[in-house]
């Protein structure tokens, strides 16, 4: 989908918008020279924003900005003042919700202006659809310290669930609010509809305006949002025709590949596994790492395959969320493991915080705690076990869930259903001792944290535009398929009597676990 928009025989392009805010200027800089930096390093559309001067310095400041964004045949837009713009003949006004309502302003302002509206809420959106607006500025959606807000702040997944509805229409979108360059690759994958609609641009102030080098800050940005709009339309699917013949090889391959690479797995979880999640990790040919203190994420982020977080006992909170955007930010992927999240408010409230701070590549949970996680009450959690007899789709279930979270969603239980919102995978692995066992749930995203480190190191092509590299559906299936069929086979030898003599022996199996004998056991159907 193009990011821009023809209007008057102009095409009007956001991909990178200014908004003007001479108060942020870093000392000595004058505002001119910021601006026609800014130009040069790649806005491509300008808002003049001045809310605390007269009509006559509005006017001059303007004025002059216009003759800049002339020269770089920029558009320019002011902010809630049609007197201004009809004044200077801007290309177009931004206006928010108490300013001129936008049908009487089209009536003021000349054929063919650009009319902007600022949107805190899919009822604003609905109301700027019937309004024919140009162009929607959908915040904050971070916070921001450039103004105070007055309206909540709206999170990637909240813009993603706005752009739903503008669906079938012309108006582009843009997102605005403490966007920078250190989120913007975030901002853009979690800013997506369910059906695939991106943001058409990021407006932005500080990142730019507050830069002592707005040309460098600028085109990082541009830069940043052109590799989102080359990657692949999703940001974990690799968009294999896949088979389960393909996902068995690859789940094959992987083993091979962790035992070379030998990856550091990090992992924030909970007391109850971290004795038996750091045993298996190791079994499998991993390192654990298992450091939740948020002063080290930013140095491990730059060593570790992988990021697990597993809610459990939910006490490092801080430490989950600085490590999630770190490794983000590193491009490892994240597991995230919501155990219980259906059981109090404040794990709901939690795991929406750590979805919104940053990008899963995987969830992994059972029914109910998906369920949860989704707001559906169609399968209902005591606790950390999921009650009933699940979905009465669960392929649709997991496909509609990865697409809303834009990661790959890993559904356990009797049998398990993974998907990356395009293919849906069944597993029909598995003994049922894991289920008598404390912690066979939270081994599982152990063991898709281990692959999907070994996915992503050993990832051939790399994308600049994607959050984390390498085949994560694969990796998540080769995870699972790890500890069901190490269970299998742990199940079966006769020093097995019970539960007790079952867990060191299922971690026997994950040490002695072969790529011949997922070739051999894995029971893999490709469903959708
Ligand atoms: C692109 C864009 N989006 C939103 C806003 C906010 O406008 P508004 O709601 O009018 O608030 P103020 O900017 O007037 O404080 C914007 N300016 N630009
Ligand atoms: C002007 C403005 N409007 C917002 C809204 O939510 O409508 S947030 C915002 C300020 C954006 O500045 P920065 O890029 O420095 O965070």
């Amino acid at each position: 989908m193009a990011s821009h928009q023809i209007l008057n025989e102009k095409v009007i392009d956001y991909s990178l918008y200014l908004v003007t805010g001479r108060d942020l200027l870093p000392p000595g800089k004058s505002y001119l020279e910021s601006l026609e930096q800014s130009l040069k390093g790649g806005v491509k559309i300008v808002q003049i924003r001045e809310k605390s001067v007269d009509t006559a310095e509005f006017l001059k400041v303007a004025r002059e900005s216009q003759i800049l964004c002339k020269k770089y045949k920029v558009p320019i837009l002011i902010n809630d003042r049609i007197d201004i713009a009809l004044a200077m003949h801007a290309d177009g006004v931004h206006l928010g919700q108490t300013d001129m309502p936008v049908s009487i302003a089209r009536g003021l302002l000349p054929k063919g202006s650009i009319i902007g509206v600022s949107c805190n809420n899919v009822d604003e959106i609905k109301a700027a659809i019937k309004d024919r607006v140009d162009y929607v500025g959908i915040g904050a959606v971070w916070g921001t310290k450039t103004k105070e807000l007055t309206s909540p702040i709206v999170s990637v997944r909240g813009v993603g669930e706005m752009l739903n509805h503008l669906n079938g229409t012309h108006i582009k979108a843009v997102a605005i609010g403490g966007i920078k360059a250190t989120n913007l690759l975030r901002t853009l994958h979690g800013s997506v509809s369910t059906s695939g609609r991106a943001l058409d641009g990021i407006a932005v102030v500080s990142d730019i305006v507050g830069s002592k080098d707005p040309l460098d800050a600028s085109r990082r940005l541009c830069d940043i949002f052109r590799e989102f709009r080359n990657a692949l339309p999703t940001s974990v699917a690799s968009h294999h025709p896949y088979t389960p013949d393909y996902i068995k090889a690859s789940a094959s391959r992987l083993l091979e590949d962790l035992k070379l690479i030998n990856p550091l797995v990090q992992q924030i979880t909970n007391i109850v596994v971290a004795n038996q999640s750091a045993n298996a990790t190791l079994a499998l040919g991993a390192s654990p790492i298992m450091a939740s203190a948020p002063e080290e994420m930013e140095d491990l982020s730059h060593v570790i395959g992988s990021l697990l977080v597993n809610f459990g006992t939910i006490k490092d909170k801080e430490g989950m969320l600085v490590g999630g955007h770190h490794a983000n930010l590193n491009k490892k992927p994240v597991i995230f493991d919501p155990v219980g999240v259906g059981a109090t408010r404040f794990r709901r409230a939690a795991a929406d915080e750590l979805l919104n701070t940053w990008q899963a590549s995987v969830i992994k949970g059972n029914a109910g705690e998906l369920a949860a996680l989704a707001k559906s009450d169609e399968v209902k959690a005591k606790g950390v076990d999921s009650v009933g007899t699940g979905f009465a789709d669960p392929g649709r279930f997991v496909k509609q869930l990865a697409l809303t979270e834009r990661c790959v969603v890993v559904m356990t239980g009797p049998t398990d259903w993974i998907s990356d919102g395009v293919t849906v995978v069944r597993l029909d692995n598995g003994n049922k001792l894991l289920a008598d066992i404390t912690g066979s749930g939270c081994m599982v995203g152990t063991c898709v944290a281990v692959f999907c480190a070994a996915a992503a190191s050993s990832a051939v092509q790399r994308f600049e535009g994607k959050l984390v590299s390498g085949d994560m559906l694969c990796g998540a299936v080769a995870g699972v398929l790890a500890l069901t069929i190490a269970s299998e086979l742990a199940a079966a030898r006769s020093d097995v009597r019970g539960t007790g003599t079952f867990l060191p022996a299922l971690i026997d199996e994950l040490y002695n676990l072969t790529a011949a004998k997922i070739q051999q056991y894995a029971k893999i159907e490709v469903v959708g």
